[in-house]
């Protein structure tokens, strides 16, 4: 067996910026959009990266990353977390049978996590239109041209599927529309559960969980 070098966590790991004692507010979605704004004021890529867990029909689960494309703000009538992908995908097919996951945000340049667990939705047809067409033109041909997650003989056989997706829709320069593909759209998944970690020295994490309570959310703290 190897055993993987880890970053001790002495008596105060470096994080920019420091990680303090903190009051949690009484909104969760408040906390998550500071801690966003500072892992998009920090991170060197991909802030809105998150791992999305789903459980398959024989209750194994599955994780891969997905992009965080929306959170709703407080005028919406279910806040939620919208992620977009091919509906007939791995995940695709899991969340059809088994509408719940789990997400999973870690921020190594602040060395905070946020967990986020809940049901999920579909996200309405005009709101997936609309997200589709601010996507780059090749991301919106590629979304034809990928059966994702099914087998794939070789990588020229999907660049003769984008090379027939251009044909159909004109090439790049005629700028033509691309329609949102009927098997590609996006989840919306409203939590029943989102818990905030920070990395503390000796492991002794702060750690806030938010629930749903009667009048609005309550929280509590767990032990690292
Ligand atoms: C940083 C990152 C972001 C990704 N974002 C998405 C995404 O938003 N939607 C998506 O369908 N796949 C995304 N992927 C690819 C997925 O991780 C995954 O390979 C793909 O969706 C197939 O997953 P499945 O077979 O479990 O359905 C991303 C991968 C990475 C590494
Ligand atoms: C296959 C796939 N679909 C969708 C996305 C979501 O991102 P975007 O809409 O910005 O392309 C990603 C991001 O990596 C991806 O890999």
């Amino acid at each position: 067996m190897t055993t993987p070098s880890s970053t001790p966590n002495p008596g105060g790991a470096g994080s920019e910026p420091a990680n303090r004692d903190f009051v949690p507010p009484g909104d969760p979605f408040d906390l998550f959009g500071d801690w966003f704004a500072l892992a998009t004021a920090h991170e060197p890529n991909d802030p809105n990266a998150m791992s999305l867990a789903t459980v398959a029909a024989d209750g194994a689960p599955s994780v891969r990353m997905v992009l965080l494309k929306g959170v709703d703000g407080a005028e919406a009538a279910a806040r939620g977390f919208v992620f977009y992908t091919n509906l007939e995908s791995r995940k695709g097919g899991e969340l059809a049978r088994n509408p719940r996951a789990a997400l999973c945000f870690y921020w190594k340049s602040l060395r905070r996590q946020v967990r986020v667990e809940g049901p999920v939705t579909p996200v309405d047809p005009d709101e997936a239109d609309a997200y589709y067409a601010s996507r780059a033109r090749g991301s919106r041909i590629g979304a034809w041209a990928s059966a994702q997650s099914r087998p794939l003989a070789d990588r020229p056989t999907l660049e003769a599927a984008v090379d027939d997706a251009t044909r159909r829709f004109g090439p790049e320069e005629t700028d033509g529309p691309v329609p949102r593909p009927p098997h590609w759209s996006g989840f919306r998944l409203v939590p029943w559960r989102i818990e905030f970690w920070q990395e503390r020295p000796y492991r002794l994490h702060d750690r806030v969980v938010y629930e749903p309570g009667r009048g609005g959310w309550r929280h509590h703290r767990l032990y690292p």
